[in-house]
């Protein structure tokens, strides 16, 4: 049984195809730089792989490219859409649906009415569920929501201090996302550690970036709340602010509260600060030529993730491994090696040499540290694959 899962980024499109029979991935590949002139479509279809770079507008694009080299008729994995058992959709903002489910109306509206508070998620996965319903309307489609994996979270860590009202009736409560990445890194780092009782901090640093505390396997704290726009600085989201800032913005620019959100929530993280890009290769690139606005953001964003580590290491009481994952987390050494800096006295040791010969999953801790270090490419389409057997009443091997 094939099961196709899409995860569509706040900067990318990324699918892999899954024989569920064997847990085999027999396809899988990436749009990078969506947005830009010069985005980055990759397809690995067994051994066969090709990169090519072109201009991608949007996310629906990105789709329909990807059906094309699922169904290329040298190099394809499959002769058509009717091969495929379901689609999985790494969903984001559900808001009164979390959990996994097989998208119908109830589920786009619900999807629908989260649109202002996820602008650069719900809206291209609404898009293309709708696309991809009209396009196969026999095929399942599966939405498999990133706040899923936080409803482990006690209240005492997912209430906001405001009036009950608010969150008793609309609910707005720290929900958390990346749920599929921090889920998949507890069950790899369970393996590796070969126990299921561990305290790690899942640190998911990419395009969109969320720290999480897990123990036993379970979400106990995170960094994203109400919204993908809050926690750490994202590329181009602002992440935690101060909403008393907003009257005095307003009153300066003359902008209404929707320009001035929507500038938050595209102008503001990383690109806000640098005035130059959100990409972390870019600002590495420009803070190495010395632009320091390049170096003010990339020191602003490792300050950040420290802030949270603490907290969550004290909340967890101690944490046996630092898990790096995401775009970033698997790529930057300047990243990780910032974060990890000068905590020898609460046992974290980074050795520089591993971090940087880094490539793929490798534990990064020197020997004496008593909190092993590791990097974990992610497999958040694995996780979802799975929940969406389960809702359609299947069972992965
Ligand atoms: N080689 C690299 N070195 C440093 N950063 C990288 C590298 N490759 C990717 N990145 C970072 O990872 C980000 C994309 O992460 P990803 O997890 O794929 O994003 P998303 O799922 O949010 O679209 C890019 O914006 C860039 O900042
Ligand atoms: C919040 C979320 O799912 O983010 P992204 O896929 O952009 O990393
Ligand atoms: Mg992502």
């Amino acid at each position: 049984m094939l099961v196709l899962v899409a995860n569509l980024g706040s900067t990318s499109f990324k699918y892999r195809l899954f024989n569920m029979d064997s847990g085999d991935c027999l396809a899988r590949g990436a749009v990078e730089r969506i947005g830009d002139d010069e985005s980055r479509c990759s397809v690995t279809i067994g051994d066969w792989s090709d990169t090519m770079v072109m201009p991608v507008p949007d996310h629906g694009v990105a789709v329909a490219a990807c059906l094309q080299q699922l169904t290329d008729p040298q190099h394809g994995a499959i002769r058509d859409a009717s091969e495929v058992a379901a689609i999985g959709f790494k969903a984001v903002h559900g808001g009164r649906m979390s959990g996994t489910f097989v998208v119908d109306d109830d589920v786009l509206d619900a999807m629908a009415e989260m649109n202002a508070a996820a602008p650069a998620h719900n809206p291209p996965y609404i898009a293309a569920m709708k696309l991809l319903r009209q396009r196969f309307p026999d095929l399942p489609l599966v939405a498999a929501f990133e706040t899923e994996f936080h409803r482990t979270i006690p209240d005492s860590r997912s209430t906001y201090a405001i009036p009950k009202t608010w969150t008793d009736e609309f609910q707005v409560r720290r929900w958390g996302f990346h749920g599929a990445s921090h889920q998949y890194i507890a069950e790899r780092m369970a393996e590796l550690l070969q126990r299921d009782d561990a305290k790690l901090i899942s640190c998911h640093l990419g395009g969109s970036s969320s720290l999480t505390a897990v123990r036993a396997g379970q979400s106990v704290m995170t960094t994203m709340g109400m919204t993908p726009q809050t926690g750490l600085p994202q590329n181009n989201r602002v992440g935690d602010f101060d909403p008393f800032a907003l009257p005095l913005i307003m009153q300066r620019t003359g902008d209404s509260l929707d320009v001035t959100l929507q500038r938050l929530a595209s102008e503001g993280g990383l690109l806000g600060i640098s005035g130059r890009s959100g990409d972390i290769r870019d600002l590495e690139q420009a803070a190495d030529a010395g632009d320091t606005d390049s170096q003010l953001a990339l020191d602003v964003y490792v300050e950040e993730i420290r802030r949270h580590l603490g907290g969550m290491m004290v909340a967890l009481g101690g944490v046996d491994a630092i898990v790096f994952t995401g775009g970033i987390g698997e790529n930057s050494r300047r990243v990780r090696r910032g974060v990890c800096a000068d905590l020898e006295s609460f046992g974290i040791v980074l050795d520089d040499a591993k971090n940087e010969s880094a490539d793929g999953e490798a534990r990064l801790s020197s020997d004496g540290s008593s909190t092993q270090i590791w990097t974990v490419p992610t497999n958040e389409e694995w996780v979802v694959a799975k929940r969406a057997m389960k809702a359609l009443g299947r069972h992965a091997t």
